[in-house]
């Protein structure tokens, strides 16, 4: 090895079976931002940045092992990216007695942002609370202050709804039901209706958000007088697929009916917009073509539309490597002034790491996945997007910017009733 190799640590899902294994557009994104970094002359004065990678399958065990093996053979690691809420959570956990920082570009539980557990983490991965704020600012915008929520009982959604419940709070929107189910939502659908829910936010994985659909339907809980928010990032036509595989009685008709005005926030993680040239000299749809083409080699069929689990959140692992290499570039140039390098780092050299975390704790520039900066417990600051589905597709109603409060509306919402669903039965005094 030539000895002006810096050498990182890279924890991908890859293969498994359970979670999420976004390893396989996210791990090329990772490896393209390491080619375009490397090939700046104007960073990293002179040094390579080399990662070291292996496949975690979203497993916390074998990420465990995956690190160990990272740390205890030369050579020396500087730091961590991981994908997957399980796996950074055990290796964010214990890389602090490494002295390393955790860079995360695929985990969104909001348990990830606790500095006293992870004062290493970082991610560009926006939490999952990203969304709370919108779906507030939506509420106060047709005036819902009574509403409910459904949630499946995963750890990253009960720990979303605490954190919605404390906005809620704090500006008045009352709560009239939250009804909680491990995998069979029927039950807590039908609550729903005895409490006369008319707003309702769900929080659930994609197969339980049909089997909710397939009981909305039967419930009548849709239509003029509804509102649903859901999760922005299943795939588009969520609810038409898998149905008799997974066994949901209702048809796609059915199905499509129920979902037909429902609402939907996400975490942007491509830069919308377009031609804004971002600090590797490329647009976010250039990166898009030059990812396109990693996958293609990589055998993915991208032109039919085959994309492989991640290409999502391939943005994120493309930045995730830039601040990598931005902090260490501002962390050599600090210790050049005393004649070291990060060459002197050892995993018992706590100084350095600190200068690290300076280093990437101020990152702010622009990346393929938008803005790239940290809150002070490390989580990514992101906009979000909201849309709804208008005969049968996704119609991008706005963005908002949590920071700025600043909503941008599209003014393209459509109600089925023709105006704004009340969250609550209206009686009409008859004069
Ligand atoms: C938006 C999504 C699918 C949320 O889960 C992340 C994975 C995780 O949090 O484990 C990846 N990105």
């Amino acid at each position: 090895r030539r000895d002006n190799d810096l050498h990182i640590g890279g924890i991908f899902p890859m293969e498994g079976e359970g979670g999420w294994q976004g390893g396989q557009a996210c791990k090329p994104a990772a490896e393209l931002a390491l080619a375009d970094v490397n090939a700046r002359s104007d960073l990293l004065s002179g040094f390579k940045l080399l990662l070291h990678s292996n496949d975690s399958k979203c497993e916390p065990g074998l990420g465990a092992s995956v690190m160990y093996n990272l740390l205890y053979n030369p050579p020396q690691k500087l730091l961590l990216l991981a994908g997957c809420s399980t796996v950074c959570t055990t290796v964010a956990e214990a890389a602090k007695m490494w002295n390393l920082m955790v860079l995360c570009y695929g985990a969104s539980s909001p348990a990830l942002s606790d500095r006293a557990r992870f004062p290493t983490l970082f991610r560009t991965h926006p939490s999952a609370t990203v969304h709370n704020p919108t779906r507030i600012k939506l509420m106060q915008k047709f005036g819902w202050s009574r509403i409910a929520i459904l949630q499946q009982a995963e750890e990253v959604f009960i720990s979303t709804v605490e954190d919605l419940e404390a906005h809620c709070k704090k500006v008045s929107i009352e709560i009239v039901t939250r009804q909680s189910f491990l995998s069979d939502p029927a039950d807590a659908v039908r609550n729903l209706r005895r409490q006369d829910a008319r707003v309702i936010v769900g929080l659930f994985y994609v197969v339980a958000a049909r089997r909710v659909l397939c009981e909305v339907y039967k419930h009548r809980l849709y239509g003029k007088s509804y509102v649903w928010f859901f999760i922005g990032w299943y795939e588009d036509n969520w609810f038409e697929t898998n149905l008799e595989r997974e066994g949901i009685e209702c048809t796609v008709e059915q199905m499509r009916e129920a979902a037909e005005g429902h609402l939907t926030t996400e975490a942007l993680m491509w830069n919308q917009n377009a031609n804004q040239t971002t600090i590797s000299g490329m647009t976010s749809e250039d990166f898009r073509s030059r990812l396109n083409e990693a996958l293609r080699e990589a055998g993915y069929d991208i032109d039919g539309e085959r994309f492989p689990e991640g290409y999502q959140e391939a943005p994120l692992a493309y930045d995730a490597v830039w601040a990598v290499a931005l902090a260490f570039n501002k962390t050599m140039e600090k210790l050049e002034k005393n004649g070291l390098s990060l060459k002197n780092f050892t995993y018992t050299n706590k100084k350095i790491a600190d200068d690290i975390y300076e280093a990437i704790n101020s990152t702010s520039f622009l990346g393929v996945s938008g803005l790239v900066a940290f809150s002070s417990q490390g989580d990514r600051i992101a906009l979000t997007q909201i849309e709804q589905l208008t005969d049968n597709h996704y119609v991008k109603l706005g963005y908002y910017d949590t920071q700025a409060d600043n909503l941008t509306w599209l003014d393209r919402e459509r109600w089925v009733g023709g105006k704004v669903p009340p969250d609550r039965t209206v009686v009409v005094n008859e004069l």
